[in-house]
């Protein structure tokens, strides 16, 4: 097993960087610094040199196997952040027998294949290093701490259970069973399918929390759509003017609104219109709108708007609100009045489908679900179709077990981990 090292702070200037090593010759690797190493999981003060010179003084941190987040022989080095320092005990550390630099996610690669995390654990780590809100934290740390796995052990428990019903009856068919296990497999596999429906709709909202939500500003041309997304995102984001068609692209600006992940997007105002780069803008203006979690709608005098629809939920409000009196929703981009109240409804409302979020919280896991839904179904089906479906139904199962393990990666997922570990940083 190679020694691998990378530096886990983010690359740049900072007041301390960790350069971090896990692998059988991570010790030896220190003391080629020409330290005395300290006791395992004492930090402790060095200066290390090479070749008479001391690169920097560092803090020293030593893991044994078995106790560290690798679960392998590991050290960090605490160095001060600076870049030329890192890069001179890099150089070094290059030169090593036995070490090389770690591809991204390798550190907890390494985890995942010793035991101490799961792949759902993996994701939620990735997950929370990912995480820009509360809401995503909180949705990541309940992942990271194993929650997908504890509740894929309980189905897996009641699927092994009506398995092994099932499969008594197949050993037993030559003989006269007197008990059919039909009536108690269907009750576990009904228990069951209602869970799991419910986790896949609440994954959807979860997979919002994780990519953000978004929510378009729609309106017709000069509504005041561009001027409204500055005063949210308090920075000229879009350009504004008096020029009827200005937006023409879809401009989004990530926020943190209230904790929870918002993309708002400006679009291009609506309208009929013979200019063709305008009239593609419209056109991915409605596209957009209306795929949007929530739709903003911007009056001004303007009649109706053509191509979005109201959807439940969505705002409607009255724009440049210093021009004109009025009550109701209403606001100014321009003065900013109205613009908190806006914001609230929008946090109301979104926050209220985030309680609806459930455990899963990636495609991956609602598809292994959605398989392993599929499945059951078919043993329903079968096992409503007579005895002699039974080896069928058995099939079925063990199939339906098959999804549900590849959520925490009990079955093969070699297949899986490019994909997963491509989105980690070097160093994690
Ligand atoms: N300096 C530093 N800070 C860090 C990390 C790190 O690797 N280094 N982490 C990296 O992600 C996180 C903490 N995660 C860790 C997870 C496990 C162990 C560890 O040594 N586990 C042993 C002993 C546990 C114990 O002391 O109770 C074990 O599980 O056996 C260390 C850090 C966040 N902060
Ligand atoms: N008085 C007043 N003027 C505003 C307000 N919001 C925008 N305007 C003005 O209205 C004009 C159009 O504003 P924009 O923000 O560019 O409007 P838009 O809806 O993005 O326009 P398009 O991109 O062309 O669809 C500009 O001259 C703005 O200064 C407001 O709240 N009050
Ligand atoms: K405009």
């Amino acid at each position: 097993m190679d020694t691998i090292y990378a530096l886990a702070s983010a690359r740049g200037k900072a007041g301390v960087a960790v350069l971090r090593l896990s692998g059988p010759r991570s010790h030896e690797a220190v003391q080629a610094f020409g330290v005395p190493l300290p006791p395992l999981r004492h930090a402790a003060l060095r200066r290390l040199t090479w070749n008479g010179e001391v690169l920097d003084e560092a803090l020293v941190l030593l893991f044994g196997a078995g106790a560290s987040f690798t679960g392998e022989t590991s050290a960090e080095l605490h160095l001060h952040g600076s870049p030329a320092a890192v890069s001179s005990v890099l150089r070094v550390l290059s030169g090593l027998p036995g070490l090389r630099a770690a591809e991204a996610g390798e550190f907890t690669r390494r985890a995942l294949e010793n035991g101490r995390l799961d792949l759902a654990q993996v994701e939620g780590l990735a997950d929370l290093i990912d995480a820009e809100t509360e809401a995503q934290r909180r949705q990541a740390m309940r992942v990271f701490s194993g929650a997908i796995g504890e509740r894929a052990e309980q189905w897996r428990a009641d699927l092994i259970r009506a398995a092994a019903l099932l499969e008594a009856t197949i050993d037993f068919a030559d003989e006269d069973v007197p008990v059919d296990v039909t009536p108690e497999v269907l009750t576990l596999i009904d228990g069951l399918l209602a869970d799991l429906r419910r986790e896949v709709d609440g994954s959807r909202i979860a997979e919002r929390i994780r990519d953000g939500f978004e929510v378009a500003i729609v309106g017709a041309p000069n509504a005041g759509k561009s001027t409204l997304l500055n005063a949210l995102a308090r920075r000229e984001a879009a350009i504004t003017s008096e020029i009827a068609g200005t937006t023409r692209d879809v401009i989004e600006v990530r926020m943190d609104l209230d904790g929870l992940p918002v993309t708002f997007l400006d679009t291009a105002g609506l309208r009929e219109t013979s200019d063709l780069v305008e009239s593609l803008g419209i056109e991915r203006a409605v596209a957009r709108a209306q795929a949007a979690d929530l739709r903003v709608f911007l009056l001004d005098d303007s009649g109706p708007l053509p191509g979005v629809a109201v959807q439940a939920d969505d705002l409607v409000v009255q724009g440049k609100a210093d021009l004109r009196p009025g009550q109701g929703l209403r606001l100014s981009g321009r003065t900013g009045e109205g613009v908190p109240e806006l914001v609230a409804a929008i946090g109301e409302r979104l926050r209220w489908r985030s309680a609806g979020a459930g455990s899963l919280t990636r495609e991956r896991h609602r598809l292994a679900i959605e398989r392993a839904i599929g499945a059951m179904e078919s043993v329903r089906a079968e096992l409503l179709n007579g005895q002699q479906h039974t080896e069928l139904a058995a099939d079925d199962l063990r199939r339906a077990i098959r999804s549900l393990d590849s959520l925490v990666g009990r079955v093969d997922v070699e297949s899986l981990l490019g994909e997963i570990f491509a989105s980690f940083c070097i160093g994690k």
